[in-house]
């Protein structure tokens, strides 16, 4: 049986204040079975509002229009924020770079913070109004980033409350409490060209010498998300697959028994997040989560606009299995931002 990825109506969860309400248990279970089996699921009624994510991919259109020169003014490889043109990242190893180009937004702190800035914690890059005006570029992204940390907030306790059987004494308010304050929260507004170049692309060509992409060509390699959760938000065209790994069917040969990798299309509507579970989660969890690999494929045959929000939680805080005999513990305990810090030095090139 091939993998389903369920599609969980998140409003009885958001419209009733009674915590023993059947129907909080109900969306609970079913997000359990999800993040135990694939690691993947899709909510709807999620409460963001089709104006905010509208604006937001409008906002990534209109600045991923402007001339490559003109982009390249944003690109900052030590904040690693703002612009990263087409090549700057190779999501698996050992393969060619990734077909997209980005603009990254951190979390604007509370309180400005002052140099020298820790990882994580450079102040976000916004092109010149003059460029792009605040009410196209930076107002939505803000505006979108604060509505879906409320929903990615709400997400990690329906997921902590899933744990709560599995690790008794689990002190899941406590635990929210600390993750989710200040929490590091990015939005990456991507877009995988599409087949043909644009006039722009004729005469800049990405790092490893093309711009475009094929139907059926990968335009960001198979990996695991690094940290807690992802709520990826899709523009209608499809492209993400998500890798099921099937049991051995029985023929045995001579390298034993066969398993054969599938890769699963994810529907792509815009009204729907596709939440998925990262490594620093699945290990909290000692497994019980899953992180699960996926790629981007040129499916539709054409560009395609996506926005993956990682929701990684306060860079201070201790990473401490749940399960506090786990034996795979080496007995070094990892913070949030060096979780990140170590993936982040693998992917960029
Ligand atoms: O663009 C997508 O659909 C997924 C992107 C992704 O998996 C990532 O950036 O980690
Ligand atoms: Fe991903």
């Amino acid at each position: 049986m091939a993998i389903t990825i369920p599609t969980i109506d998140l409003s009885p969860y958001l419209t009733t204040s009674d915590s023993n309400d059947p129907q909080k248990a109900t969306i609970i279970a079913a997000i359990r079975e999800a993040c135990t089996t694939t690691g993947f699921f899709r909510i709807t009624h999620h409460g963001i509002a089709p104006l905010l994510q509208s604006d937001l991919l409008a906002a990534a259109k209109h600045f991923f229009a402007l001339p490559l020169e003109i982009k390249r003014r944003y690109i900052d490889t030590t904040a690693r924020k703002g612009y990263e043109e087409i090549g700057s990242q190779m999501l698996e190893q050992g393969t060619r770079p990734d077909l997209k180009e980005c603009y990254f937004v951190g979390a604007e702190p509370a309180e400005p913070k002052e140099p020298p800035y820790q990882p994580f914690e450079y102040p976000n890059i916004w092109p010149d109004a003059s460029v792009l005006p605040e009410a196209v570029f930076k107002e939505p992204i803000l505006k979108y980033h604060e509505a879906t940390c409320k929903l990615a907030q709400t997400i990690m306790q329906i997921l902590v409350k899933g744990l709560e059987d599995d690790f008794p004494g689990l002190e899941s308010e406590k635990l929210l409490q600390d993750f989710c304050q200040e929490p590091c929260a990015s939005l990456r507004l991507l877009r995988y060209p599409g087949p043909s170049p644009s006039w722009e692309d004729s005469i800049e060509k990405g790092k490893d010498g093309t711009m475009c992409a094929q139907r059926g060509e990968v335009v960001a390699g198979a990996h695991t998300d690094f940290g807690g959760i992802t709520l990826l938000l899709q523009d209608g065209n499809e492209g993400l697959q998500v890798l099921y790994r099937q049991e051995g069917n029985g023929i045995q040969g001579i390298e034993g028994e066969q398993e054969e990798e599938v890769w699963v299309d994810v529907p792509s509507t815009p009204d729907a997040y596709v939440v998925n579970i990262g490594d620093m989660f699945e290990r909290w969890t000692g497994g019980r989560y899953r992180s699960t690999v996926h790629r981007v494929v040129n499916v539709c045959g054409q560009e395609r606009y996506s926005v993956p929000f990682f929701y990684d939680g306060n860079l201070d805080f201790m990473v401490r299995p749940l399960d506090k005999a786990d034996p795979s513990e080496d007995g070094h305990e990892w913070t949030v931002r060096e979780y990140l810090m170590k993936k982040f030095e693998e992917i960029y090139i």
